[in-house]
């Protein structure tokens, strides 16, 4: 088995915010990152793809389409967008990065073809990441 990994950017601004909780439990338990205080970030989303390269190509996926799939269903919906408020696959979530992550496993899996998606990581800043495995 072969794991191979294509690496993407993109930047996007969110605020954390629990609309159940008063002003003063969201800066409580968010701190700067609560309420009206809107913020970006540069993210870097790392996709892994496993699986057995082809005879013929030797590729598991070819990296290039891979990049076009997280494109179409990722990076388009979130470059340069709000995730509290322009992202359809975000509505009602809180736009922690473990929130995030597992929104767009469940946007990007299905369209991976070939190989089977194994692992994303996502980076919130250099210092901030978190990583997934459909589970
Ligand atoms: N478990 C989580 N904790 C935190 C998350 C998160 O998504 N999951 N997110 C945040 C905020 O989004 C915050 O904006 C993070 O940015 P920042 O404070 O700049 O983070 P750094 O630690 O990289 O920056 P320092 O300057 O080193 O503090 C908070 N927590």
């Amino acid at each position: 088995m072969v794991y191979v990994t294509r690496v993407e950017h993109f930047n996007a601004a969110h605020k954390l915010y629990n609309p159940n909780w008063s002003k003063e439990q969201n800066e409580e338990a968010f701190g700067p990152c609560a309420n009206a205080n809107w913020h970006g970030h540069n993210y870097e989303l790392h996709v892994t793809v496993k699986g057995i390269p082809d005879p013929d190509t030797g590729f598991i996926i070819d990296v290039k389409k891979l990049s076009k799939i997280t494109a179409k269903h990722i990076l388009d919906k979130v470059d340069h967008k709000n995730l509290n408020v322009d992202v359809d696959f975000m509505e009602g979530k809180l736009a922690s990065t473990e929130n995030f992550i597992i929104e767009i496993w469940k946007q990007l899996e299905p369209h991976i073809t070939g190989g089977k998606l194994h692992q994303l990581r996502l980076y919130e800043t250099p210092r901030i990441y978190v990583d997934y495995y459909g589970e």
